[in-house]
């Protein structure tokens, strides 16, 4: 850092420099760093403004990551699934990744800032411009976390509505040897959708921008009912809006 500084900087006094120049070597130092800050600032705020960002919400178990597959073979999105930022996580052995495992096996929340931050990483990280936020966010406080740390709201809520008793069904037939596909964990995170995921979904819908989805049926009818929804946004349907979108599928062909 400070070989780098003195190369870009004449002004950057020799570390061995004098008593006096001292306070004036770190002022400028600090003005550079809070520049630098403030531009890699400005770049992530205006890249955060120009995204398509969907948040994909619905019970455990009730196929958002089914059809969020589908959706990006369809759309060309790319799919940031919260709970698998977590699982990669705990897999990495990361620093949170103990305490991540813990709060996953209750069906609880991670804090906002841990997960926000993962989600951060990815939006920058990649040169997508359209983005699927699936199982995100899962309480008032999350979503608000986003709003501040992100900067911006969703374009567009989708909801999978599904009757508890499937949902328990389809998780108990997963077998993805998720820890938190158990009887017990599923109870809890139930709870945890009544309670905390719920006044999100209210929240969109009373700013309009939720999309609510009758997620009982075959994967093929639900999708269907999805791409009736996106057949609304315009911006969707037209590749050149990402060059990222890879080749236009044959449900959209069949439009
Ligand atoms: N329409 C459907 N009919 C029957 N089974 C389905 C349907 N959609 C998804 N499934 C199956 O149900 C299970 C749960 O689906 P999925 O993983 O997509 O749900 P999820 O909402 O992402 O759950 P979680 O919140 O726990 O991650 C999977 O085994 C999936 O194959
Ligand atoms: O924003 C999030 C997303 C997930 N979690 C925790 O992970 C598990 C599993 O999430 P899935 O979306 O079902 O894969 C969830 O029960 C939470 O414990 C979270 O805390 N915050
Ligand atoms: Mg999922």
């Amino acid at each position: 850092m400070w070989r780098q500084l003195r190369l870009l900087s004449p002004f950057v006094a020799p570390l061995k420099s004098s008593f006096r120049q001292v306070p004036y070597t770190w002022s400028l130092m600090e003005t550079f760093s809070a520049d630098t800050a403030n531009m890699a600032e400005e770049k992530s705020f205006s890249r955060m403004k120009n995204l398509f960002l969907a948040f994909v919400l619905g019970g455990p178990g009730s196929g958002k990551g089914t059809q969020c597959e589908r959706i990006v073979e369809t759309y060309g999105f790319t799919h940031l699934s919260a709970g698998d930022l977590l699982r990669r996580e705990i897999a990495s052995n990361s620093e949170h990744g103990a305490a991540i495992l813990d709060i996953i096996k209750e069906g609880k929340i991670v804090p906002s800032n841990v997960t926000v931050k993962l989600i951060q990483r990815e939006l920058e990280s990649s040169e997508s411009s359209r983005f699927l936020i699936d199982g995100f966010p899962r309480s008032d406080e999350n979503r608000i976390a986003f709003e501040q740390i992100i900067g911006r709201e969703p374009d567009l809520v989708l909801f999978f509505d599904c009757p508890e008793e499937e949902m328990v069904k389809r998780v108990l037939s997963r077998n993805q040897g998720r820890v938190d596909d158990n009887i017990e964990t599923i109870k809890k995170r139930l709870t945890v959708f009544q309670e905390l995921n719920l006044p999100v979904v209210n929240y969109y819908a009373e700013k309009g921008k939720l999309h609510k989805v009758s997620a009982v049926g075959t994967v093929d009818e639900i999708f269907e009912r999805v791409q009736q929804i996106f057949s609304n946004y315009k911006c969707l349907l037209d590749q050149s809006s990402d060059e990222n979108f890879p080749v236009m599928s044959t449900a959209l062909h069949k439009q």
